[in-house]
Order: C-alpha cells, then structure tokens, then sequence
C-alpha cells in the first residue's frame, strides 16, 4: 500500500494542469494549488500516506457528513422530515430546487441541505454550544484533540456568503427553521472552516469503512444499517452535479468540499482523505478524483468491481 500511495504522489507532482483554487472564499483563493496529500487508513488501524499529509486545510463541505452523522444521532429518522435523500444534479449552491420543493432540500450534502442540517443541531442551544459539541465530535473520531476550526475562513465564508444567506432566509420564509437564521449561518460556517490534514480525516471516516465502528476507539458510532446509509447518499449525492462522474469514474461513496478534500469510503477495506486545493469546474478536487481513480485501479476497491 505505501508504493501504491507513493506511486500516486509522485505522478499527481507530475500533472500541469491542477484545476482552479476555489476564489469565491476570499481565504481559500490563497492556498497554494501545488500541494497534494493522500492518506490510507484501514480498519486494522494501519495508515499509508504521501505527500502533504500533514497539512492542514479547510474540509468544507466533508464535514456534511459528520453533522448529517450528528444529526441522525439526534434525531433519527426525523431527519428525513428536513432533507431528503435524491441526487440534486444542480450545483452545490443552487436555489432553483428549493421553491419548487416548498423549501425543503434534496439531500444533507448540497449547501440548502446541509444549512437545514445545521439548524436541527443546533435545536434552541447557542451556535457556541453546538461548534464545541461538533469540534468535540471530530477529535473523538480523529483520535487527535487538536483540531479545531480556522477563525479566517469563517470569516471569509461569512462575509462573502450571501448565496448561503439567500438559501438559509428563502427556506426560512417556508417555517422551516427553529432557530434564527444568523445563528444557522454561523454554525454552518464554522462547521465547513474545520481544518484538518488527511491523517486525520482519513481517520475519521473509518466508522463508514467498519459497519459503523470506530476500529482506533473501538466505539460504535453509528448502526450498521446508518453506515450503509451515509455511504449510498456520499455515492448519489456527495460531488453534487458532479456525483454520476464519480461514481463512472472511482465507483466509491465519497465527499467533497471546495477546499479541495475528498473523503471516499471503501466499505469493509479503507477510509481515503485525498487532498489537492485546485478544483474542476463543478468544484471537486481536479487532482483529488484522479488520484483516486489510480487507487481504486491499483487495489479494485470499487463497490462495482474491477
Ligand atoms: N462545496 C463546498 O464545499 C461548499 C461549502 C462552502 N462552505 C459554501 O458554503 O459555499
């Protein structure tokens, strides 16, 4: 396995064209595009990485998974009364679906979703409250007390974040929302502004790899029946527009976010957190889905077979 990562590495520094950093968050539009990082970590605890591995940056959009996690710790199944579970094949930011669906989401992953998510968590107690119970969540699942959210990017995100303000005030007009719509968007800012590197994501994804147990803390997090559930909506849902061609092209449950992450689930074999800023247009990592490509063609860890 560490060849088969080197390899990767070493022909991902290969590659001219990197994609673009994503420039509508003023913070993130100054990473470096040239950095790349790919970490292995399978159930038996062992991890394989390359590249920049210890790096930190912005999960953005992979925390989805770990507030839709939350969420249905929470909730249970009334999480589905919120969001629902389709493909929205439009961008991650879009609005055009939200009237025609009377302000409710198709899925956790797409912003609208995951800003609805965030106000179920958030359930009448202070955004405060709420981002300490989340950071709390992902050292547990990491195995690693440090990480913790990049006050800049928030602010960043905050600032030029109107899409999301328009998104969070037009589904709030429906009565949907139990909190107020500025504490909603400042949970969910914070929340994408986590900074992690790819050890610790990599890390963190095991449970959705191990039928729902943490193999590093042995802790169950989730049933294995909501395993399989997380990883089919990463497979429909967690690229956005761009989820069919993922799946065409890694045929792997995975996230991404505009920070240039993936994670990607290999049930029963490895949690992969693939890193690399530069994005294709739809706003998945360029390098991130080729590296994985190359992974799941050296290993045939693809749900559908070699
Ligand atoms: N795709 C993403 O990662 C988007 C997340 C980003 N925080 C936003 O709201 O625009």
């Amino acid at each position: 396995m560490q060849q088969i990562v080197d390899d990767i590495a070493a022909q991902m520094a290969s590659k001219s064209d990197k994609g673009a950093v994503a420039s509508y968050i003023p913070q993130l539009a100054c990473v470096d595009p040239n950095q790349f990082a790919i970490s292995v970590a399978l159930p038996d605890g062992s991890l394989y990485s390359a590249g920049c591995s210890e790096t930190l940056f912005s999960i953005q959009s992979i925390s989805k998974v770990f507030t839709l996690t939350l969420a249905l710790g929470k909730l249970g199944e009334r999480v589905w009364t919120r969001v629902g579970r389709e493909p929205s094949g439009d961008p991650f930011n879009s609005i055009v679906q939200l009237e025609h669906e009377h302000g409710k989401p198709r899925n956790p992953f797409v912003n609208a979703g995951a800003i609805a998510i965030a106000d179920a968590i958030l359930h009448g107690h202070q955004p405060k409250e709420t981002l300490a119970e989340i950071l709390r969540f992902m050292r547990f699942m990491a195995n690693d007390e440090s990480i913790t959210i990049d006050e800049k990017v928030a602010r960043s995100e905050l600032e030029t974040g109107d899409r999301n303000a328009s998104l969070a005030h037009f589904m709030a007009s429906f009565g949907h929302f139990e909190n107020s719509v500025d504490a909603v968007l400042g949970t969910y800012f914070h929340h994408c502004s986590i900074a992690m590197n790819t050890i610790q994501l990599a890390t963190s994804g095991l449970f959705l790899a191990n039928d729902g147990i943490n193999p590093t803390t042995g802790y169950r997090v989730v049933s294995s029946n909501r395993a399989k559930r997380i990883n089919s909506l990463m497979l429909m849902c967690g690229h956005y527009d761009g989820s069919g061609e993922f799946a065409f092209r890694v045929g792997l449950p995975g996230k991404s976010g505009v920070g240039g992450g993936i994670l990607a689930v290999a049930p029963g074999k490895a949690s992969i957190a693939v890193w690399s800023p530069g994005l294709d247009p739809i706003g998945n990592s360029k390098l991130g889905t080729q590296a994985l490509e190359l992974l799941v063609k050296r290993t045939g860890w693809s749900v559908f077979g070699k």
